[in-house]
């Protein structure tokens, strides 16, 4: 991209996110330059009023005209005293017009901030579960935190790198009233200056492309690593990931360094730049043209600033981009969360009141050859209990995520009482849906939280407390839990790490029975519970048994005894339907197998 285009195109981007507001941070800033220029100008009256010369300028000029007239009119053209009462209101106010400038500059970099943070927080929450499949924790966490930080400090540097253009112009357009000889030159100068740094420019651009990449590498390698914190220990296998994680940590550092060392030229040239064009200047005037340097004082004041902020103006664009390739990753990801937003139709579906079809469904995952599920047909009428068996890789949890409409299948369709699929709005199906899934989830609260999901208040409602209660003797937890330190108000940890792996399975089935769902769907819910917990837990749900639809994936084929109808799943196909006794007194049945084997 052209220079010109990039600023364009990042300027666009930050417009995007805050508006016009973006304006007036630059109109404040115009105003604080010109402010100060003028300041500075003022000298030229006072060199004069304190009889020290006549500034050397032509009182001709329209600029100079104006600045005696501004003063005649105030009526201090002649007092010293009262020309320097003047510059110093006039830095004030310089200074007043700086202060609000920041101030407006941080409040709209907070609003960015509040802004970029949030919609990534929703694109998040809104994407397709593929997405979400497809890439690592470590990568989400890094661009909602990482990239958007460092987006933000581009903001501040963006910023600045135009309020310094602004502040150049400014300088370099009231030099040039008065002397636009040596204006031209420093312009000139100040051209072939940022030209050389084209090259310097695009190398900190790669770099920061490469750091951005490297971070979500690393936070991968450091997420994964403190998840499996327990295993690796316990295996003592921290090494191979360590070697990953320190190679990435070595890469960002080199990175690091090359960006500050080219950060540190930039800063170290500026004053010396500065000072060999006005020692030309000064050459020119002494030596060239044979005059005194005394009248074009004010001038080379004025370039001397100018000439700082022009190699500022290179200062700010480098850390700019140091930092450049956050902004192009965050706004790619914005881009590709809008191409993986999830489906949904617009039609909110009300209690289930017939149940769910699924007629010659099929799917298959984007990296397969071949389908997961192979046009299936399933019935699920209103409380009832149905169970699907199969072998490990058969595709029961994939049939499952068609029924949370988590997966879209690719061929058939998923009637739900009656109703295309695909026109009914997710939230409202699965706001009925409880799933205690293999993974078991459980958040950093209290138990009662755990069960509640936050909707309610355990310690002041009874209601809630009541009802948290009976869900958790349900679930065959309410003596573990009263046994804990605070009872239902104990703080159960990250991941659930002070529980056992049973207790954590009980939480979670006493969070999905306090739901209160039209359909519960149990993918190994019971697996990692002691036999005298199972039949517990079994006990409860056989009781729900006629009144909510249950949906239920085991293993273990004891579990599903009661089910109204077993489908039996092979590589993606049923290959068999029936009750429990049905199906196991047919000794052809692959079901009548699995039993066989189980009982020996
Ligand atoms: N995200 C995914 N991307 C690609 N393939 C997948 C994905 N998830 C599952 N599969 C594949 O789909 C097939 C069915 O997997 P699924 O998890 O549905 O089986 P399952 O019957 O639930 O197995 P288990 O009893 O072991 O949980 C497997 O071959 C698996 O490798």
């Amino acid at each position: 991209m052209k220079l010109f285009e990039s600023i364009t195109y990042y300027f666009g981007v930050y417009k995007h996110f805050i508006g016009k507001r973006l304006y007036i941070v630059f109109a404040l800033t115009a105003a604080a330059a010109i402010t100060e220029a003028f300041g500075i100008t003022l000298i030229l009256p006072l060199i004069e009023a304190a009889d020290a010369g006549d500034g050397g300028l032509e009182r001709g000029g329209r600029a100079v005209q104006f600045l005696y007239a501004t003063l005649e009119l105030i009526g201090i053209q002649d007092s010293v005293v009262g020309i320097l009462i003047f510059i110093g209101a006039i830095f004030i106010g310089k200074g007043f017009l700086k202060f609000v400038e920041g101030g407006y500059a941080s409040y709209l970099r907070a609003q960015l901030m509040k802004e970029i943070k949030g919609k990534m927080f929703n694109a998040y929450r809104f994407m397709d579960y593929r997405y979400y499949a497809d890439n690592n924790t470590g990568h989400f966490i890094n661009v909602i935190n990482g990239q958007i930080n460092n987006f933000i400090r581009t903001f501040d540097t963006f910023t600045r790198f135009l309020t310094m253009i602004i502040i150049t112009a400014s300088y370099l357009s009231i030099a040039f009233l008065l002397a636009w000889k040596f204006a031209l030159m420093a312009i000139a100068v100040g051209f072939v200056l940022l030209f050389l740094f084209r090259y310097l420019n695009k190398y900190v651009q790669d770099l920061s492309r490469k750091t951005s990449k490297e971070e979500s590498l690393l936070n991968k390698f450091l997420v994964q690593t403190i998840q499996s914190f327990k295993y690796l220990s316990s295996t003592n296998q921290m090494q191979y990931l360590k070697g990953g994680v320190m190679s990435s940590i070595k890469r960002l550092a080199f990175y690091m360094f090359r960006q500050g060392a080219a950060s540190a030229f930039t800063k170290a040239i500026r004053e010396p730049v500065s000072v060999i064009f006005l020692l030309f200047v000064i050459i020119a005037q002494v030596v060239v043209f044979d005059s005194p340097i005394a009248p074009i004082f004010v001038a080379l004041l004025l370039f001397h600033r100018g000439m700082q902020h022009m190699i500022g103006i290179q200062d700010d664009w480098q850390k700019t981009m140091e930092k450049i390739g956050s902004l192009e990753m965050v706004v790619n990801e914005f881009e590709v969360l809008e191409k993986h937003r999830e489906e949904s139709g617009e039609r909110p579906i009300g209690k289930l009141r017939e149940g769910i079809e699924l007629h010659n469904v099929s799917f298959r995952y984007e990296n397969k050859d071949e389908d997961v599920l192979k046009s299936i047909n399933i019935r699920i009428p209103i409380n009832n209990m149905i169970a699907v068996v199969g072998e490990s890789g058969a595709g029961k949890s994939t049939l499952i995520d068609t029924l949370t409409l988590l997966l879209k299948p690719q061929g058939g369709k998923i009637y739900i009482d009656g109703i295309d699929s695909s026109e009914i709005e997710v939230g409202s199906w699965r706001s009925q849906i409880g799933y205690v899934s293999q993974e078991t989830v459980v958040f950093d609260d209290t138990v009662a939280n755990n069960i509640c999901l936050w909707k309610g208040d355990y310690e002041n409602d009874p209601d809630v407390k009541e009802r948290v209660e009976e869900a958790a003797k349900r679930a065959y937890a309410d003596e573990f839990i009263r046994e804990m330190s605070d009872g239902y108000q104990t703080v159960v940890g990250d991941r659930g790490v002070r529980l056992s792996g049973g207790q954590r399975q009980r939480l979670f089935i006493a969070r999905e029975l306090y739901k209160n769902p039209n359909l519960l769907i149990l993918d190994e819910a019971t697996s990692s519970l002691d036999t005298e917990s199972e039949r517990y837990i079994q006990k409860s749900i056989d009781a729900l048994k006629g009144s909510i639809t249950v949906v239920i994936i085991a293993h273990r084929l004891s579990t599903i005894k009661n089910s109204d109808l077993i489908y039996v799943l092979e590589k993606g196909e049923i290959i068999e339907s029936g009750t429990y006794d049905e199906l196991s007194l047919n000794s052809e049945s692959k079901f009548s197998q699995m039993v066989a084997i189980q009982s020996l």
